[in-house]
């Protein structure tokens, strides 16, 4: 790995300096041992050797100690057996429970205050505003980043952090992101005082020992997190649960690859690799060194024929990625193998393909739906070494969520919900919440691909958006080259899930899939992705799905999940250049009438699923325009201003 002298940047403070942000002077380097011995002062160190760990390692570890002042710091190993023993004391406490079923799955209940990020707590923390958002209309708020001031952050940061781990144990989590040491990875330190988060990115990333090696003397993003409630704690601690949903606070300094966490346990904001780390930060990280960090699934799809494509896809949280990234096809001869399903890190190589890596090491997906009838794949994955975070529990010792009606076996068993409360069929609330999660490392994973962890990443043939569209918008369609695909990611929308604090069904904006995640000003992301198609590059073709479309009763009309690969070969069909198969609209290319396979499937109303209607797209036109050009302003690409225009006349023309 190579240093990026960006990394190195120090942080430079616009006026009055925050005594948290304070760092210790580049001369402390002769002094280091001396300097982190200081630091600590009494803090012991209850595991590891903090003095055989890059220097700069040590400095972060005892500045940061310094500033939380737990009751000792523990070096994660990232063995088995220090989970193991983690898991028996969480078990103790009553934190986890074991459910016998299976082989050393756990389920965790966490405070009911604390189930999905927090969107509206989530900032970027850049000198200059416009770093982190786009120049809106005025009076408009940007949606794509929130922004605060280095100076506003010294003070939410001071009113924190300062003491925020008295009577816990400060853990130091080594992470890489993507295989360890490889071309595309990057290596991450994470310090939390929740030992939920030592399981969990144990599993959704690689810790272990070798990273300080693979990491030397080079930077690296550094990640504080708090489930912010010191002992003694004066609140009560709901399910032994400790976190602070009134004082979440879930901030980026992307100049620096610095990550705040504080006040929640949840994945989403807890998990700092995942979202924080592998999107927002590695987008700032991918811009500068000219690659793409993006939300997407990665697929390997084998035909019948034997030739194997490559497929990433970008749906917006609980729109479909773990299922579609694991999907079991129902049509014979088809081979889907899983690469990854939540983000993909994407370089041009040589040979001028977008090659793609997935740089986590498990799955942290929604469990509500995962059944064997819908994804099998996943089902296989969490049948051992997996958390359960806010599913319901059966008197068998299993997993039970809404999904899982018929798989339920014997009269006598009874359901335990989320909350801890008796629970049966029928009853008006979820067993499991809407957004529980299941946490399973992705080797355990049935038709996990061969290559996910190939250092050089997957040739990436087809990037496919898409979002939950009730009306208006066609099961599948192919844009009409680069600029057209970038559009229309930039465009995409998405009823709200359960995935943020949003409520209700409201279809909301989200650009790219990555609106919660937005690392940088939104219309410089763009300039980025449309300025990537030059020589050598061979962009991918782009296209838009969408599984979510209903009939006049609110009926899907599509059926979805393993189904899904009729829509997969579509795509490779149009890749391979098969004539006849597509026909032009005003927003791309739809599959013409006779060319989707729909062998052995029921009644399809083919025409309504694949139907442009004209109204509905002019007045969606005119809200695209609206929404792009006040979140946007000057920062509009002229690019995506003359798709806009194009595709309006198109429209109008229908
Ligand atoms: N109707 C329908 N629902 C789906 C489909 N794919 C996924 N879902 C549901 O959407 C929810 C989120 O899916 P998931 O794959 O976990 O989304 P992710 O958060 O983007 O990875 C789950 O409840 C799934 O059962 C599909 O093709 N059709
Ligand atoms: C972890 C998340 O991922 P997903 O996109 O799979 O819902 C989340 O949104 O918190
Ligand atoms: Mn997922």
């Amino acid at each position: 790995m190579t240093t990026n002298p960006s990394l190195l940047t120090p942080y430079k403070n616009t006026g009055a300096q925050s005594s948290s942000l304070r760092q210790i002077s580049e001369d402390a380097f002769y002094v280091v041992n001396e300097v982190v011995t200081k630091r600590l002062g009494h803090i012991p160190i209850l595991k590891g050797d903090l003095h055989v760990l890059p220097y700069k390692v040590q400095r972060f570890i005892a500045e940061k100690a310094e500033l939380c002042r737990p009751r000792g710091i523990y070096i994660c190993d990232g063995t088995h057996a220090e989970a193991e023993e983690i898991k028996d004391k969480l078990v103790e406490r009553g934190m986890l429970t074991q459910l016998s079923a299976y082989e050393n799955n756990y389920l965790c209940r966490t405070d009911p205050k604390d189930v999905a990020r927090v969107e509206s707590k989530t900032w970027m923390v850049t000198t200059d505003k416009y770093q982190t958002v786009t120049h809106t209309a005025e009076g408009v708020e940007p949606i794509m980043g929130h922004w605060m001031s280095p100076l506003d952050f010294g003070e939410e940061l001071d009113s924190r952090f300062p003491g925020c781990m008295a009577g816990r144990t400060m853990y130091v989590i080594p992470f890489s992101m993507g295989p360890v040491g490889g071309r595309l990875s990057k290596i991450g330190v994470q310090l939390s005082d929740s030992n939920y988060v030592v399981l969990s990115m144990r599993i959704m990333t690689r810790v272990s020992l070798d990273v300080w090696e693979a990491l030397g003397d080079n930077d690296f993003v550094r990640g504080i997190h708090s489930v912010g409630l010191p002992r003694p704690v004066k609140s009560a601690v709901v399910n032994h649960w400790p976190c602070n949903p009134e004082r979440v606070i879930i901030a980026h300094r992307p100049a620096e690859r610095e990550i705040w966490s504080f006040g929640s346990g949840y994945g989403g904001n807890s998990l700092l690799g995942k979202k924080c780390f592998a999107l927002r930060i590695a987008s700032n990280i991918a811009r500068d060194e000219g690659w793409l960090a993006e939300h997407m699934l990665i697929m390997g799809v084998t035909r019948p024929c034997g030739r194997e494509h490559f497929i990433a896809a970008a749906f917006p949280s609980a729109c479909g990625k773990t299922n579609l990234a694991m999907l079991e096809p129902t049509l014979p001869g088809w081979k889907v193998r899983c690469v990854g399903d939540d983000i993909a890190w994407m370089k041009f190589a040589e040979d001028g393909k977008l090659h793609a890596i997935n740089p986590e090491a498990g799955f942290f997906g929604v469990a509500p739906g995962t059944s064997n009838k819908t994804n099998p794949m996943a089902v296989g994955t969490f049948q051992k070494n997996s958390i359960f975070t806010n599913v319901a529990e059966t008197s068998e010792g299993r997993y039970y969520w809404e999904g899982l009606e018929d798989e339920v076996e014997g009269k006598n068993v009874q359901i335990t919900d989320w909350l801890g409360k008796p629970w049966k069929l029928g009853d008006p609330t979820p067993a499991a919440h809407p957004n529980s999660r299941f946490c399973a490392p992705a080797q355990q994973c049935p038709i996990i691909h061969p290559d996910w962890e190939s250092p050089n990443g997957v040739p990436i043939d087809a990037i496919i958006f898409g979002g939950r569209r009730p009306t208006g918008v066609p099961l599948v369609f192919e844009t009409f080259g680069w600029e057209h695909g970038v559009f229309t990611g930039a465009s995409l929308k998405s009823e709200t899930t359960a995935a943020a604090e949003h409520t209700g069904k409201q279809v909301m904006h989200d650009p790219m899939a990555m609106r919660p995640f937005m690392g940088y000003n939104f219309g410089k992301y763009l300039d980025h992705w449309l300025s990537l198609d030059k020589p050598p590059h061979q962009v991918p073709k782009i296209y838009h799905v969408n599984w979510f479309r209903k009939d006049a009763n609110g009926k899907f009309l599509w059926p979805g999940y393993g189904d899904n690969i009729r829509v997969i070969d579509w795509v490779i069909r149009r890749l391979d250049g098969e004539e006849g198969i597509g026909k032009d609209t005003a927003i791309g290319v739809v599959p013409a009438p006779g060319s989707l396979n729909l062998e052995g499937l029921g009644e399809v109303n083919f025409d309504e699923l694949m139907s442009v209607p004209r109204d509905y797209w002019q007045s969606d036109a005119k809200e695209v325009r609206k929404f792009l050009e006040t979140q946007l302003g000057s920062d509009l690409p002229n690019a995506i201003q003359e798709q806009l225009t194009s595709q309006e006349k198109r429209i109008n023309a229908l």
